[in-house]
């Protein structure tokens, strides 16, 4: 291939007819693309009319997809006009849909790297030939074995990991050319997959054990010395692995696991959102988490730290939690315990009626929760004699049905507005509508870890920190609970995604200070928020 095909066909230097004639005839284009010369304005404003020319949200998706594989910088200039309106199309909801049918619509690797359970001495191979020699200082990686709410959607999975690093950059200004989505492709339980002669990864049952951790090991090393600068992202891992991966490698490498730790600084600032709304103390709320797998147990965790921090005991503040899940209520003798699970269950002779706290309306019941969140995966679960009942006994009740996508999730915002009349303190997974009820405006947060991850790990990554801790998660919490206006009528308890970009660079500045304050920077940083507004990417030719 000529050195101007590689031009035109490399989406990080790629401008199209934005190639001035003078660039033309130093690299060859010369011929090679129509005689006009085009701004990126004018480019965006084509490109934007074409979007809008497309029906359905996976003809947009497919559309914007085009556009990133060709050209990156016309792709976040797009999105940098676009944001709020975008991010459900390239992310959650519209990603969704994009997995379930990743075979039928594969047209490119989108630059990801996909590292096969089936040989782990190539590891090392695709990680380099995926970078292209790139300094990759992002990582976003994901096996696919739980994604969103869905399941196991094996290699069809690596569009989330696509899709949150689109974010990253729209929200908070990596560098595309610096992040790398990962697929580790361990197999598939999925039988539709399995079944789909169009599939295309490894056609085989997940790999698990020893092989699984080794291999995840054998990745972490190989991203250790080949990328030493790396924030490594892990997300949409199942159960049984998310926790134990991050427990190994936290302490190690600079590292998060978004499910569990994201999803929990984003449900506390909106719970500080809502807190102050109503004046109240963190210290005083009862939760009820409903699901407690990755999420549940992530979000339980964050709550309780934020509860010690405003100096309740630790053995106090683990009272206030009640996580249900299959079995109903858990207690210290329920059978096939998380090891997370475990450090939150009760015991059977705290109740009258143990034995009936099967199932969430019984608990809700029996525990009166100021606070109940949904991460259960079950569709419409939050039903109207639950919330009633919940706000029978407290004023503003808390309710954030969290899980993703669309169809999955346990309540609309607009019913649990309208069973509490307007009582209620909203937030949903994805986005909600404005809710308008007997005169009022109600809007609806989006306690998506969306608004949390760019801007934490942008902070973390300007920041040359060698690890994420609690701290840096806790100040991350803040920052974005200090941000929502919660003076009007009906305000959401989450700032805005219209202001993603504004509040990521906040994130970003109280994280950066953070790891400066607790000296975890690698290299001397004198101004923290001149670090991270150094290492901000413009999308400009
Ligand atoms: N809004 C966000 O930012 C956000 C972040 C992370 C996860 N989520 C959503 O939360 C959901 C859970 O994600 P996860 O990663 O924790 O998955 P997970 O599989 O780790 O956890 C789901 C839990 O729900 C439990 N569950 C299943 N059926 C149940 C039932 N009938 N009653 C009670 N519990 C039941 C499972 O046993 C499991 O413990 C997903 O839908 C995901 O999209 C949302
Ligand atoms: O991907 C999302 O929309 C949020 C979260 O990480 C999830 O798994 O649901
Ligand atoms: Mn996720």
């Amino acid at each position: 291939m000529t050195k101007a095909q590689d031009m035109l066909n490399n989406p990080f230097v790629n401008k199209g007819t934005a190639f001035t004639m003078e660039e033309r005839r130093e690299l060859g284009l010369v011929g090679m693309l129509p005689a006009q010369v085009q701004t990126i304005e004018e480019q965006a404003t084509q490109n934007y009319a074409q979007y809008l020319s497309k029906e359905s949200g996976l003809e947009k998706r497919h559309f914007l997809m085009e556009l990133f594989n060709e050209n990156r910088t016309l792709f976040f200039y797009l999105m940098g006009q676009h944001v709020a309106e975008f991010m459900p199309v390239v992310y959650d909801p519209v990603v969704a849909d994009s997995i379930e049918q990743y075979n039928e619509i594969y047209v490119n690797p989108q630059n990801a790297a996909f590292l096969s359970i089936d040989h782990p001495e190539d590891i090392e191979a695709t990680l380099k030939n995926a970078a292209a020699g790139r300094d990759i200082r992002l990582v976003v990686v994901t096996d696919a074995e739980g994604i969103l709410g869905m399941g196991d959607w094996g290699v069809n999975g690596v569009d989330i990991a696509i899709g949150k690093l689109m974010v990253y950059t729209a929200a908070a200004g990596i560098d595309p050319s610096q992040v790398l989505p990962v697929s580790i492709d361990a197999g598939t339980n999925n039988e539709t997959l399995m079944n789909d002669p169009l599939y295309l990864g490894n056609k085989h049952a997940r790999v698990t054990g020893d092989k699984y951790y080794d291999f995840v090991d054998g990745f972490v090393q190989s991203t250790k010395s080949l990328f030493p600068e790396l924030l490594l992202h892990w997300e949409d891992f199942g159960r049984s692995n998310a926790a134990n991966i991050l427990e190994k490698y936290q302490n190690d490498i600079t590292t998060f696991n978004d499910d569990i730790q994201g999803t929990g600084i984003v449900v506390l600032a909106g719970i500080l959102g809502a807190l102050s709304i109503t004046k109240g103390s963190i210290a005083d709320q009862t939760i009820v988490t409903y699901g407690a797998g990755t999420a549940g147990v992530g979000i339980a965790n964050q709550i309780m730290d934020e509860m010690k921090r405003a100096g309740v005991s630790e053995e106090d503040a683990r009272k206030r939690f009640f996580l249900v899940d299959k079995q109903g209520l858990l207690f210290d003798d329920t059978e096939d315990l998380t090891p997370g699970q475990k450090e939150f269950t009760h015991k059977r002779s705290e109740f009258a009626n143990a034995d009936e706290l099967t199932t969430l309306e019984a608990v809700v019941r029996a525990v009166q929760p100021t606070v109940m969140i949904g991460t259960s995966t079950q569709p419409g679960t939050f039903t109207k004699e639950i919330v009633q009942d919940m706000a029978s006994h407290v004023e503003r009740p808390i309710i954030f049905p969290l899980s993703n996508p669309t169809k999955l999730a346990e309540a609309k915002a607009e019913d649990l507005i309208e069973w509490t009349d307007g009582k209620a303190l909203v937030a949903t997974g994805i986005p909600a509508d404005n809710v308008e009820y007997k005169g009022v405006t109600y809007q609806i947060g989006q306690a998506n870890n969306a608004l949390m991850y760019p801007g934490l790990g942008f902070g973390i990554i300007a920041s040359t920190s060698s690890r994420v801790n609690g701290e840096i998660l806790s100040q991350a919490s803040h920052a974005l609970g200090g941000i929502v206006d919660t003076t009007a009528v009906g305000a959401a308890v989450l700032p805005p995604v219209t202001h993603l970009a504004e509040f990521s660079q906040t994130i970003a500045e109280v994280v950066a200070q953070s790891v400066v304050d607790q000296k975890l920077n690698k290299e001397a940083i004198t101004d923290v928020k001149k670090a991270v507004a150094d290492m901000k990417w413009t999308p400009k030719y």
